[in-house]
């Protein structure tokens, strides 16, 4: 979405120089332009590898992903984005119950003509990673359109310009990093984005949670239910697939608390359960080696920890279930769990081969992995007592 306030001034180095371009005035002059993409290299991502996919590395590979790129570490931006309210925004829309929301200056990219990248997933750097920012700084180009796709659902953010704008203009767009996304193939002139990781910061007071119109809907299903003569006399477990994917540390079987990390439909879920005084707790799940995707995934833990075995890469191609990886549990406490009650399935596609194959840039010191959430139903003669 469109935001502005002043030009912003970018500065990267070129060489033992330092330059200035003021964009888009400068931006404009072709020789400015011509200095930044000097300071910019061939964009790489993260890919594991075929025989070993726990680990892998930075790969060039100009058919997945043509961009030039600049670390961080070697430029500078004057946007604000307290200031232009983007972060307030992000923390009501993507995290209502994050203490705050810290983005952390991450790449400038730039796709000209003939660039793109194609799906991916960005890469968790650390457990308390949300969501990816981009930011758009005015530049003349067309396509390279971003296209962020949840849960056969899919966004578009077209930032092409065809002349400069005589006002300041920052075009942005945020996403939970889970998200696979894509950016189109530029056609003419230069995209020059900047993209940011987005943390949230736990609250270190409990807070109450906002729920939204959609999971009141939900919650009204399972509250009608709850009420219903004969429904689950002796109590049983209700298993909602979350709809996110959550990053954690990979290195060990480490806890992970996933409750302050939920996002979106999962954090609203989680709420109104306990708003409903049942026992509620989100689980690590993993697929069993027979049983390789989603809803099959039924063993529960608090710790994770998978091996993988059976990797065949189809160079690139899309296909989650002849391609990829299969976890198998490690005997570290999961339990497989016959009798859960499944409501909806995982929201995702194997997002850990996503990640593991096509991150935006090669880590493994976090991945993601699907969680569940665990509603304990009490039987019918406690519901009845309460
Ligand atoms: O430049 C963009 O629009 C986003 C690029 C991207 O997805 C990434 O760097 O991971
Ligand atoms: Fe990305």
């Amino acid at each position: 979405m469109p935001s502005s306030k002043n030009f912003p001034y970018l500065r990267h180095a070129n060489g033992a120089q330092h330059k200035l371009l003021e964009l888009p005035r400068s931006g404009a002059d072709s020789l400015a332009l011509e200095g930044l993409v000097a300071a910019c290299s061939p964009a790489t991502f993260g890919k594991a590898y075929q025989n070993n996919p726990t680990e892998g590395a930075d790969v060039l590979d100009p058919s997945y992903r043509k961009a030039l790129n600049v670390d961080a570490a070697k430029f500078g931006v004057t946007i604000n984005l307290a200031e232009l309210g983007i972060l307030a925004e992000v923390k009501t829309l993507m995290a209502p119950d994050s203490a705050d929301i810290r983005a952390e200056l991450y790449k400038l990219n730039i796709h000209q003509a003939g660039d793109f990248f194609k799906a991916h997933v960005d890469t968790p750097r650390s457990s308390n990673m949300l969501g990816s920012l981009v930011i758009a700084l005015p530049s003349v180009h067309e396509g390279g359109q971003l296209t962020v796709e949840h849960a056969g659902q899919q966004q578009t953010f077209d930032w092409s310009l065809t002349e400069l704008p005589n006002a300041p203009l920052l075009q942005w767009g945020a996403f939970y990093s889970d998200c696979k996304h894509e950016v189109h193939p530029v056609t003419s002139g230069a995209r020059i984005t900047v993209t940011y990781n987005l943390m949230a910061v736990k609250p270190t007071l409990p807070v109450l949670k906002g729920v939204s119109p959609a999971s009141l809907a939900l919650r009204q299903v399972i509250e009608e239910a709850l009420e219903t003569p004969g429904f689950l006399e002796q109590g049983g477990t209700l298993a909602f697939g979350c709809q996110h994917a959550y990053p954690h540390n990979s290195d060990a079987f480490l806890k992970t608390d996933f409750k302050p990390q939920l996002k979106g439909a999962d954090a609203c879920l989680f709420a109104f359960a306990e708003d409903l005084g049942l026992s509620v707790d989100v689980k690590a799940i993993y697929k069993d080696s027979e049983d390789n995707y989603r809803i099959a995934a039924d063993y529960i833990g608090s710790s994770f920890g998978v091996e993988y075995e059976g990797m065949v890469d189809n160079e690139y191609e899309y296909d989650y279930e002849e391609d990829g990886c299969y976890g198998v549990v490690l005997d570290n406490g999961a339990q497989k769990r016959e009798d859960l009650i499944w409501c909806h399935e995982i929201g995702h596609g194997e997002i850990k081969e996503v990640y593991l194959h096509y991150g935006n840039d090669y880590s493994n010191s976090c991945m993601y992995s699907y969680a569940v959430i665990l509603i304990e139903v009490p039987t019918a003669a406690i519901l009845l007592q309460r």
